[in-house]
């Protein structure tokens, strides 16, 4: 069967390449919304492997597409079928189909009908991960806590769902060791691992970018889908992505489906580009093949010759786009849902506070994340510790520092005892350039201001 349209290919034609091997194949789906046919009867083939860029004017349906292929939509209608291992996997593709089931995997070889999936599932089971338009990353947790929280399920799955991480079986330890491991590489590899311990939307925006796909990267996919990747990026930055998604590609095999507006991105990096105008797909091929495709140019990359630019028109609107991701990046600041705190080692804790405070000190908890370094995971667990104040950090010894370091597994670019020397400062009721920020609302917090951390509670020991 060929995605492109739904009919047998004809004996003697060859197969596109992403037609003998595709990741993913979209099968006559169509989305309505009331009377609007946003999607209507669209089929294609993302190829194993390569990049393959969805393009089309504004309103064309791509976001749709996006949100029928990650279960943020249920289709109207139609088929999408994800596979993990070679080939198109016809028979395992029927059999799934008529069986009723969502999925199918053996060894290697997997099968699995998106359209019938919730998208924890198409995340997790099928493992197509994405981004979105807007970025949506945990803005007051520092990039590696968003790096460490994307990994959330397979910790939970060590940890026996808490029980394992309640006892610090080793199992834990061994994911927690492997999630940060994970998350350390991804920071490297997107240049952002000087900025590991600086909360989300304290980077620039380009930054932002490249850890959301950092992100995404954390939970292992075989299929990454970026929604407008290059978006307010400059010249240099769209540059860096292109290699950044050339190395996903080479380097860790995995296929990549994006929606773009920058056609130098697109032109440069596709393997296969399909483009669709009002819901429909218009062409389908390699960059070459589209850009020579009438209906491509008439109904998308036609600019007329005489049109010119409005500079400060365009500049007005890339302003817009910042101001309203960074109201996304703020209304997005909320901490996840807490996980259980574990602490392996609490019998040779050498503090002096009792470990495992669950409330703190009547005289009120400091809010810990306006040091530079400490995110809302961090705090978490030096509450539960019975670390609540400014005056407890900056009392640290020199042993005390070594056994949080190791208990927080955490491997930050600012030294504890740099933590020491703000807490000094914050707990004589001084400020820091980094908590003025916080207090000025700059970069998102666990909390507002400055005050006690209200109903705030620690784990367990
Ligand atoms: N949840 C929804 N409810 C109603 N209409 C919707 C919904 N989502 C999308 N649409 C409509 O579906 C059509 C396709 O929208 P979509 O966002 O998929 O286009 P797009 O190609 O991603 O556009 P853009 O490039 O501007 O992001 C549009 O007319 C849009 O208004």
């Amino acid at each position: 069967m060929n995605a492109m349209t739904g009919k047998k290919a004809p004996a003697g034609a060859a197969l596109r390449r992403w037609e003998q091997d595709p990741v993913l194949s979209v099968e006559h789906l169509t989305m309505r919304f009331g009377g609007l046919v946003a999607v209507g009867d669209l089929s294609f083939d993302v190829g194993r492997g390569d990049i393959t860029a969805l393009i089309g004017p504004n309103g064309a349906g791509k976001t749709t597409v996006f949100n029928c292929v990650t279960g943020f939509y249920k289709p109207t209608e139609g088929r999408i079928i994800m596979r993990h291992g070679p080939g198109r996997q016809d028979d395992t593709v029927k059999t799934v189909t008529d069986s009723g089931l969502r999925f199918h995997k053996e060894g290697g070889q997997g099968v699995y009908l998106l359209e019938r999936m919730p998208d924890h599932e198409i995340s997790h089971k099928a493992k197509v991960a994405r981004t979105f338009q807007n970025i949506r990353l945990f803005g007051g947790m520092t990039c590696l806590e968003n790096l460490l929280v994307a990994q959330h399920n397979p910790l939970v799955v060590a940890s026996g769902f808490s029980i394992g991480g309640i006892l610090g079986l080793p199992s834990y330890k061994k994911a927690e060791e492997e999630a940060i491991e994970r998350a350390v590489y991804w920071l490297e590899r997107t240049h952002l691992i000087d900025r590991a311990d600086d909360p989300a939307s304290d980077l620039p925006y380009g930054a932002q970018r490249r850890l959301e796909i950092a992100r995404a990267m954390c939970t292992g996919p075989e299929l990454l889908c970026l929604d407008e990747p290059a978006a307010g990026l400059n010249p240099r930055e769209s540059a860096e992505l292109n290699d950044l998604l050339r190395y996903i590609r080479e380097e860790h095999g995995t296929s990549v489906l994006l929606i773009e507006h920058d056609m130098g991105v697109v032109m440069e990096i596709s393997d296969h580009i399909i483009v669709l105008d009002y819901g429909v797909k218009i062409s389908d091929g390699t960059a070459d093949e589209v850009k020579a495709d009438p209906k491509v140019i008439a109904a998308y990359l036609g600019v007329d010759d005489e049109e010119e630019i409005d500079i400060p028109e365009v500049l007005e609107d890339v302003k817009e786009v910042v101001e309203e991701h960074e109201e996304q990046v703020h209304a997005s600041s909320d901490v996840p849902e807490a996980q259980e705190i574990v602490i392996a080692d609490a019998a040779n804790y050498p503090g002096r506070q009792p470990v495992g405070s669950i409330e703190p000190p009547a005289s009120g908890a400091n809010n810990l994340t306006r040091i530079r370094g400490i995110g809302p995971q961090n705090e978490r667990k030096l509450n539960a510790l019975g670390i609540w104040t400014f005056g407890q950090i900056a009392s640290w010894s020199a042993e005390e520092i070594r056994w949080v370091g190791s208990y927080l597994a955490f491997p930050g670019r600012i030294e504890r005892e740099e933590w020491v020397a703000q807490a000094k400062v914050l707990a004589e009721g001084g400020d820091t350039e980094f908590s003025k920020r916080v207090d000025g609302g700059k970069v998102s917090s666990s909390r507002a201001g400055r005050g006690p951390a209200k109903g705030s509670k620690g784990g367990k020991a």
